[in-house]
């Protein structure tokens, strides 16, 4: 039977750059989530390898060795242990190089199917460290919960998971490396996030996010590509949206809404102005 496992399009709420490492990664402060939409990576046991990509945005992605997908596939049989010749395949819809993390959201799902078919528990100490050696971002897509994460990304402790509320990802269809954007910074010695207060109401959100969070990214990145400042001013004149910043690295950004519903008609209205950018409405929850 196949194994089918969701790769969640991981948003970044607030991200704090609060310090660079001697191996030049960056410490980060950050409170993240999880949207309903995302890739899918479906594993079966097969005569031989196969990797297959599929899907809306399969056109930017090749493959080959380096696809994040094959280099889980890898460092489970040389870490973790053998597996049976693999068929796999990505169904990919998130866009690549976007910020909101979809190769690694694709490699944490690989391992999550790679566990259920060999019987291993996802939450293996050995399983944490190939996470991380495949991504920053790997460990907190593995867990899959909302989550404030700390370290280059490697500290994660889950927030409570009960509010719900709406979000519209919108992404111009440029792609922004990472890299670039983390050398472009002009300061690494953010301040962290301050103490989660209770956040009960989409209102409590908001306006914690506002008033006392950022994403030290959005500056550096909006330098790289200035159609960021077009696509945050579009999300801003939307009705119902509470707020918007980008995610990640970059291009992607969100708009925060009450629920799904106000998110998916304000995300009809963005797409009518701007028919070539990517525009997906979510529920998501923290
Ligand atoms: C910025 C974030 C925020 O969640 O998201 P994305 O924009 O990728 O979605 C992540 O930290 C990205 O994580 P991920 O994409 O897995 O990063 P990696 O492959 O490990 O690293 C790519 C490059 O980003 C930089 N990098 C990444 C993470 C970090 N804490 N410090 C860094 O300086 C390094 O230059 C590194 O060479
Ligand atoms: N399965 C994959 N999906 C997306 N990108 C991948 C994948 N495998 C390798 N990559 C490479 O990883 C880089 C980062 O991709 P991605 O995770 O989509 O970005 P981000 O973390 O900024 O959202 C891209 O340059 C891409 O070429």
């Amino acid at each position: 039977m196949p194994i089918v496992e969701e790769a969640r399009a991981k948003i970044n709420l607030a991200l704090h750059v609060t310090g660079r490492r001697a191996d030049g990664y960056h410490d980060l402060d950050m409170l993240v989530a999880f949207a309903d939409v995302g890739d899918s990576v479906t594993l079966a046991t097969s005569d031989t390898d196969r990797f297959t990509i599929d899907g809306p945005m399969a056109a930017g992605l090749s493959a080959d060795a380096d696809n994040l997908v094959l280099r889980a596939v890898q460092g489970f049989r040389e870490r973790i242990g053998p597996t049976e010749p693999l068929s796999v395949r990505l169904i990919k819809r998130l866009p690549v190089a976007s910020g909101i993390g979809g190769g690694s959201a694709d490699a944490a799902a690989t391992l999550r199917g790679l566990c259920r078919l060999q019987g291993i528990d996802a939450n293996d100490h050995a399983l944490a460290s190939l996470a991380l050696s495949l991504g920053a971002d790997v460990p907190m897509c593995l867990a899959g919960q909302p989550a404030r994460v700390t370290g280059v990304g490697e500290r994660i402790e889950p927030t409570a998971g009960q509010l719900a509320f709406g979000l519209l990802l919108v992404n111009p269809r440029v792609g922004v490396s990472t890299p670039a954007v983390f050398r472009a910074l002009e300061r690494r010695d953010n301040p962290g996030l301050p103490a989660l207060p209770a956040l009960g109401t989409i209102d409590d959100l908001s306006t914690f996010l506002a008033e006392k969070t950022r994403n030290d990214l959005e500056a550096p990145a909006r330098a790289i590509a200035p159609v960021i400042g077009e696509v945050l001013a579009a999300l801003g004149s939307l009705p119902g949206i509470r707020l918007s910043r980008m995610s990640g690295s970059g291009a992607t950004c969100f708009g925060l809404f009450a629920d799904r519903s106000s998110a998916e008609a304000a995300g009809a209205r963005l797409e009518a102005d701007h028919p070539n950018w990517w525009v997906a409405p979510a529920s998501t929850t923290l």
